[in-house]
């Protein structure tokens, strides 16, 4: 049987690209630290990833098993040596930590095979696999680098389905029905039902990053600010509805003009993540979607990256303004970054986050009308 390797065997692990390599004849082995979730992946071999839809559809995975990477390195570093793909979704702060032994897993494999592998990190980053591929990298002699040519392969990817937090006491997902995983690869792979191989990736993770994601993250800070606990709970407030699809067209706006899109079908596309964000069923918390302040508003991330481009192109950027203000009134407490993001404010101020997180300059046109929306939304 083929064998895969996934980091990672959480949300987007189990109820995304792990079930599709598995419905793909694959054994997947998922390493992670979570002690509980490998036990049972172990105990049970099977889990099932349950459509978030009026029927609950859902369907059996099998072939799966787990591998602590905190004291089962050896074992980590045999599969790899097995594997035809080596996946990732494990949060892109995180990719740093799991490169040692990765870097470890490859030096070992090429010793025993010449068969190809093909890394993959399925992260919400632009980039995600080369930030990886950096940091194997940098664990790997310049020996062992020589030869990884035909050897390993490096793909970026997009990743896209809404996974929420899921019970705790069972290993079956909840998930949406909808999926994209888009692969940019410029040779031919083993396939995977469900992977999308295009040569190019950047129009569609942005054009996937700069509308699901910046869509989410809207509904979630503006929800929270509010007092809403879940994400189709706040679409319900036609105001937030209204706010979400105006800051949608400007980053519509920008990837139309970026990428030549159709804008009919863009603005279609828009309605039908709408859509996809009031799926009850998901129970989806506005915490979650909005969890880690500090990556969202990151320079290339989901917030600050459009309105940067549109600013640049002449496009208007204050719907995304008042979205990014609502990132940064984001206090919850048990979110570290969020908690980060107030103490820095607290200390500092707006525009010093704006300038360390965001890489925004303190007298540019975006940080004054970002915080002219952070004074209106206080008020
Ligand atoms: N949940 C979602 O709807 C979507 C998530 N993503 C992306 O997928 C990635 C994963 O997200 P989720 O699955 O939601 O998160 P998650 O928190 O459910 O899963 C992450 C898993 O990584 C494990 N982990 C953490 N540190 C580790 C370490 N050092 N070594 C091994 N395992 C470790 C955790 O125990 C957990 O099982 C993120 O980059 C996220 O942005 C992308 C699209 C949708
Ligand atoms: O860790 P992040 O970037 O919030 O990733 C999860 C987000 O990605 C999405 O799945 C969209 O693909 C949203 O459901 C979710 O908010």
């Amino acid at each position: 049987m083929k064998r895969t390797v996934h980091f990672g065997a959480g949300n987007i692990g189990r109820g995304f690209i792990g079930a599709l390599f598995s419905k793909s004849g694959y054994h997947v082995t998922f390493v992670d630290i979570a002690e509980k979730v490998i036990d049972k992946l172990n105990a049970e071999g099977t889990y099932q990833v349950k459509l978030a839809t009026e029927k609950h559809e859902s369907e059996t995975i099998s072939n799966v098993s787990g591998l602590n990477n905190l004291h089962q390195e050896k074992e980590v570093m045999d599969e790899i040596a097995k594997a035809s793909y080596l996946t990732t979704a494990i949060g892109p702060n995180i990719l740093p930590r799991i490169a040692p032994l990765i870097s470890k897993g490859i030096e070992n494999r090429i010793l025993e095979t010449d068969e190809p592998l093909y890394v993959i990190a399925c992260e919400n980053q632009i980039g995600a696999t080369d930030i990886l591929k950096g940091h194997i990298m940098d664990h790997l002699s310049d020996e062992v680098k020589s030869k990884l040519e035909g050897k390993v392969y490096f793909f970026n990817s997009a990743v896209d389905r809404i996974v929420p937090i899921q019970e705790q006491d069972s290993l079956d997902v909840l998930v949406e029905p909808y999926y994209e995983w888009v692969v940019e690869a410029d040779v031919s792979i083993p396939p995977v039902n469900g992977m999308t191989i295009v040569p190019d990736l950047a129009p569609f993770i942005e054009r996937k990053l700069f509308t699901v994601n910046t869509g989410h993250a809207v509904i979630a800070y503006l929800g929270y600010l509010k007092g809403k606990t879940t994400i189709d709970e706040t679409l319900a407030d036609e105001s937030i509805a209204e706010q979400v699809r105006e800051t949608l067209k400007e980053t519509g706006a920008y990837l139309i003009k970026q990428y030549g899109l159709d804008e009919k079908e863009h603005l279609a596309y828009i309605e039908k993540n709408i859509e996809r964000f009031k799926n009850s069923y998901l129970n989806d918390g506005v915490t979650r979607v909005g969890r880690a302040p500090m990556r969202k508003l990151g320079p290339d991330d989901r917030l600050i990256r459009p309105t940067t481009e549109a600013q640049k192109a002449g496009l208007s950027y204050s719907n995304l303004a008042k979205a990014i203000a609502a990132a940064l009134l984001f206090d919850h407490p048990e979110d570290q970054e969020a908690v980060e993001i107030q103490n820095m404010i607290k200390e500092n101020g707006v525009p010093y986050v704006l300038k360390e997180v965001s890489g925004l300059d303190e007298k540019s046109p975006i940080t004054a009308e970002i915080i002219h929306q952070y004074e209106e939304l206080k008020s």
